[in-house]
């Protein structure tokens, strides 16, 4: 049987409550694991598997999991950042579960395991107060393709491809991927994108509003380059400032309007008077140019 390497730290996914204040340091952008790929096997370039469980695939893919969780973690705690992408290796942004993984994890207790760990991480994930890029290089498939949904943007390559191919598998995306699908594009479009298993190429992505836009580039430097530049244009500016408005954003989307509005209030004591309001005050800024 298969070794449990993949049981939720806790039970549920967490519930949002009011954030903390967000922190006042330098930030940068970042990639959550440059030229890694978090649930890829590692003959597609992605996180090597622990040498203690080679040869275990269900283990390995659990290990991998771990690490992206542990990445999570440590996003969690970078408290000068504003923005990251998140891209793969080999010009493939992820296919998703090790198929050979998943053959060792056939119960639907094993299913639902896979999937609270999964639906935890990337919720925790989706609420970091940092604005997040899926740069798509080459194919976002399965668990791949739900990743992306996770993040704030999707830039596709001309070459790249989404495909939630679930149906054809005898599920449904279950780690959070059909409830942010349907937000991004709504409930008509994602039970066409998941029913058909329909193959998103940039064109169709930008049409149907999964994509914000088509790189020019497929190379993988260059269009690493590229996200930059794209990401550049929104998290310019104090990091408290930008980290706010991610805050705000998220509770906007996942509260109560109450909440939300309270939210709002406390975040906004963070930064009225603060620096940033000061300096911008005084400068007399004008916004006509
Ligand atoms: C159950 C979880 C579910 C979820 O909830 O989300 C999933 O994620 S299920 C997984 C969904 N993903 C797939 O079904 C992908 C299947 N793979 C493919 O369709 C193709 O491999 C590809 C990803 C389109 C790439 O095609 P291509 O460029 O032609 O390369 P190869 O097919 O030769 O692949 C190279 C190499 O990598 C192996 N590979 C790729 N993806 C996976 C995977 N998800 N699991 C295990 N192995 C994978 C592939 O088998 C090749 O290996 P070798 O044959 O040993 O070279």
């Amino acid at each position: 049987m298969a070794e449990r390497a993949l049981v939720p730290p806790s039970e549920s996914v967490p519930r949002l409550t009011r954030p903390p204040s967000p922190a006042a340091d330098v930030g940068a952008s970042a990639a959550l694991s440059e030229k890694q790929s978090p649930l890829l096997p590692s003959q597609q370039g992605g996180v090597q598997p622990d040498h203690q469980n080679e040869g275990n695939p269900a283990t390995s893919q659990g290990v991998m999991m771990l690490q992206l969780l542990e990445r999570v973690i440590e996003l969690e705690n970078w408290k000068e950042g504003k923005g990251l992408i998140v891209c793969g290796a080999k010009n493939t942004f992820c296919s998703g579960s090790d198929l050979n993984a998943v053959k060792g994890l056939g119960t639907s207790q094993d299913g639902v395991e896979l999937c609270m760990f999964m639906q935890n991480t990337l919720t925790r994930f989706m609420r970091l107060p940092l604005i997040s890029v899926a740069l798509i290089q080459g194919r976002a498939m399965g668990g791949g393709a739900e990743l992306t949904t996770a993040c704030n943007f999707r830039l596709m390559t001309p070459s790249s491809e989404i495909r939630f191919v679930h149906k054809e598998m005898g599920i449904i995306p279950s780690w959070g991927g059909t409830a942010r699908l349907t937000e991004i594009i709504g409930s008509r479009q994602t039970l066409k994108v998941l029913s058909g298993a329909l193959k998103l190429d940039p064109t169709v992505a930008l049409k149907i509003g999964i994509a914000d836009e088509i790189l020019q580039s497929s190379d993988e430097d260059q269009s690493l380059q590229e996200a930059q530049r794209w990401l550049q244009q929104f998290i310019s500016g104090p990091p408290e400032v930008i980290r706010a408005l991610k805050t705000v954003v998220s509770s906007g989307k996942e509260l109560a309007l109450e909440e939300a509005l309270e939210t709002e209030r406390d975040v906004l004591s963070t930064l009225w008077g603060g620096p940033a309001n000061l300096q911008a005050i005084a400068k007399q800024i004008k916004f006509n140019k």
